[in-house]
């Protein structure tokens, strides 16, 4: 079934036997302290990979096995249970939520009328014994049937009052987790203390939940989602507790002052059929990334006491509930190294590289790290395992060391000391740390890299000229570069007349650069050289790039799904700048790009020269590669240059030379690619030679620098 989650595979006895242990190991420190060496995502695998073996190899069983147990079999406790506290079954999708239902109603002889489908909150389970209105003890689940006490965190638990509304005697069972904004309190305080954190609100719960002997205290929270009455209790209260639909004892829980999710933006709910469960489940799905609390899934449970009454409950959980699991948000990786860059506004923000993970749907390769004080705050170290966080489009994050995991090799993350784009001073004043010259830092930045050789090439722009016109202020951004007047650029201090004119030629023959480079100069994202020249190929024209969307974006080679809409973004952002391009006369169109073949619209083709049949041009379908010094006709061409002839007539320009490779051009001093080509039987021409190849192409064969008509 497409719904089934993902396994680890145990090739034999010893591999089982092995993931039995870690299991119980991990399983007991999930539940003990919170310190387990696997993420939720990697124990759940496991634990699958222990099921399929048991089942291939029933007589192989080990006792201590997790499988069929609550808690995993690792935890004990010595304070019985009125009524077992149970897990739950799980299913990963609509199909396997309707199979359950199904599977219910035939046990049942009876449609199911009523579901009540709440959040699956992402805590632990515990039991509040209140008597005659006051709370009296608090017990974890433990084994199931006897859990231990933790009645030491009276008073720590917001949501757990003291006191109920009325002074009667009953069990409220729920979750006890931390917020988001708890989960940072406590981090905080235990970074004060010991310098270190806990690694994510679930594993900082459960250690604070059990801790007895701590210096500082953290707060935690309550969501009930359950009430019962003493077993034997006969009062009216008792019995109407045992009739009430679910949903309604959750009304009269939160009446009696205890916390349930009625307030959040998951509420529970009650659907008349199963249907509406799963909207209801989508609905929530869609609400995680935004709650200021964890949740790891959907619970969907029978509302009406004689379905639930019924359907009873196995050993490890009941038949009338089912946990609908949602794919992890969290994962256990390394962090390799720190980066610094400096955003458009001057800050200065480090990002996490990451060992890769797969996270909710795609690899994670960089996390936030917010800045300088958040990786104190946290204590982070190079080559730490660090849980990170991400759901839905939420930009992912690094959430906390995994401190239980250190080797101690770990090494200290190093602040830099100058700012990362431009070298100036950093103020480090704020907690966000500045580079001193604010916005102007990038802006720098982006017109040094518009005016470098592979993009509009303008010579006589250093970065100190840059920050004279900046300073000036006759430039904003590069755009206004081809608005600069002759007395503007004289009134400069050291710029010359012969200086100064030749800016000025410079700045004209930019003008004429082909649309790849100046939308290479525009510096958006993911798009260098080469993507740039697939673009404007693709397109034709800036107009018809302008006017694509994130899918049309992505017809282009190379641009995928993450990428596309980046792109686009980013496109509306230089909205502004590209008009001021436009006013100044630079060049918008791709000299001998063809109508994209699926001719959407706005790609309404080049508009200097006729569109060209590709199939016509010299170099059609060919994978060529440049090696060696250029002599003759191309002998002033740079290797951009050179890879933009070889794309305008129909080419593939290549870096290396493969079997696929039809063509090498080898210049003087060719070394090893000219003896790769030789070897693999590829044609081997002079520069001179295609030079004259190149001449059959139309129009566009010419190099990119040559003056307009
Ligand atoms: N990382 C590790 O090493 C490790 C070890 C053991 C278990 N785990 C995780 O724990 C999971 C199993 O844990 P479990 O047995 O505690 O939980 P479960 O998934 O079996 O679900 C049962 C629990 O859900 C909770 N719950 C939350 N909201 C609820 C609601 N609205 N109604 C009823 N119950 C609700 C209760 O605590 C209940 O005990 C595993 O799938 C795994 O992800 C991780
Ligand atoms: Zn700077």
């Amino acid at each position: 079934m497409s719904d089934a989650p993902p396994i680890t595979l145990l090739a034999d006895q010893t591999a089982y036997a092995e993931a039995v242990q870690l299991a119980v190991d991990a399983s007991a420190a999930y539940y003990g302290d919170g310190t387990s060496t696997l993420d939720d995502d990697a124990y759940d695998r496991l634990v699958r990979g222990i099921a399929a073996y048991e089942r291939a190899h029933p007589g192989q069983v080990l006792p201590s096995s997790p499988t069929g147990k609550v808690a995993g079999g690792a935890v004990a406790g010595d304070v019985p249970h009125t009524v077992p506290m149970l897990s739950l079954d799980n299913v990963f999708g609509a199909g396997q939520l309707a199979d359950w239902a199904a599977s219910l109603e035939r046990r049942l002889g009876r449609p199911v009328t009523a579901f009540s489908v709440e959040p699956k909150l992402d805590g632990l389970a515990i039991s509040a014994r209140y008597r005659r209105g006051r709370l009296t003890q608090l017990v974890t689940r433990g084994d199931g049937v006897a859990g231990e006490d933790v009645s030491h965190a009276i008073g720590t638990i917001v949501g757990l009052p003291g006191r109920l509304a009325e002074p009667v005697t009953v069990e409220m069972r729920g979750e006890v987790m931390m917020t988001i904004a708890q989960f940072e309190a406590a981090c905080a305080k235990r970074t004060a203390h010991d310098g270190t954190t806990f690694a994510n609100p679930r594993s900082a719960a459960a250690g604070t939940l059990r801790a007895q002997d701590r210096p500082y205290v953290c707060e935690l929270t309550f969501f009930g989602y359950g009430a019962l009455p003493l077993p034997g209790d006969d009062s009216e209260l008792a019995a109407r507790l045992r009739e009430l639909p679910h949903g309604q004892v959750m009304h009269w829980v939160a009446e009696q002052g205890v916390q349930t999710t009625a307030g959040t933006p998951v509420a529970g709910m009650v659907a008349a059929n199963v249907e509406e469960a799963q909207e209801r489940v989508e609905q929530i799905a869609a609400a995680r990334a935004g709650l200021p609390f964890g949740i790891d899934g959907i619970v969907v449970k029978c509302d009406l006491a004689e379905d639930q009454a019924q359907a009873g409950s196995g050993s490890r959980a009941p038949r009338w509930a089912i946990a609908y699991k949602l794919p992890p948000t969290e994962k256990i990786t390394k962090l390799v190294a720190v980066e610094w860059n400096t955003g458009r506004t001057g800050v200065i923000a480090p990002r996490a590289v990451l060992e890769p993970v797969e996270l909710d749907g795609s690899i994670v390769t960089y996390a936030t790290l917010h800045n300088v004080a958040d990786i104190t705050r946290r204590g982070l170290m190079l080559g730490d395992s660090v849980v990170v966080y991400k759901a839905g489009d939420v930009i992912p994050r690094v959430e906390a060391p995994v401190v239980h995991l250190r080797t101690g090799a770990e090494q200290a993350i190093t602040f830099p000391q100058a700012c990362p784009t431009c070298g100036d001073a950093i103020d480090t004043s704020q907690e966000r740390w500045r580079c001193v010259r604010g916005r102007a830092c990038r802006v720098i930045a982006s017109v040094g890299y518009a005016v470098g050789r592979d993009q509009l090439d303008i010579a006589g722009l250093a970065v100190n000229r840059i920050q004279q016109l900046l300073a000036a202020g006759l430039i904003a951004d590069f755009a206004d570069l081809f608005f600069l007047t002759r007395d503007q650029l004289l009134g400069l201090e050291r710029m010359g007349e012969v200086s100064t004119d030749n800016l000025l030629a410079a700045l004209e023959r930019a003008k004429s650069q082909p649309l790849s480079r100046v939308f290479c100069a525009l510096g958006v994202r993911g798009t260098g050289r080469s993507m740039s020249r697939r673009i404007a190929r693709h397109f034709g024209t800036m107009e018809a790039i302008r006017a694509a969307d994130a899918e049309a974006i992505q017809a282009v080679e190379g641009i995928g799904p993450e990428k596309a809409p980046v792109v686009v973004a980013e496109l509306a952002e230089l909205s502004d700048l590209i008009d001021k391009l436009v006013r100044a006369g630079v060049t918008m169109t791709e000299p001998g790009a063809t109508r994209p073949s699926g001719g959407e619209p706005g790609a309404t083709g080049p508009s200097t020269g006729e569109p060209v049949d590709s199939a016509a041009l010299p170099l059609a379908g060919m994978s060529v590669v440049v090696t060696g010094a250029m002599t003759g006709p191309l002998e002033a061409l740079s290797r951009t240059q050179m890879n933009e002839l070889i794309e305008h007539a129909g080419g593939k320009a290549s870096s290396s030379v493969s079997a696929k490779t039809a063509l090498l051009v080898a210049g003087d001093k060719a070394g090893s690619k000219r003896a790769k080509a030789e070897s693999l039987g590829v044609k081997i021409i002079t520069p001179e030679q295609f030079a004259e190849l190149l001449a059959a192409t139309p129009e566009s064969g010419r190099p990119a620098e040559d003056p307009l008509p």
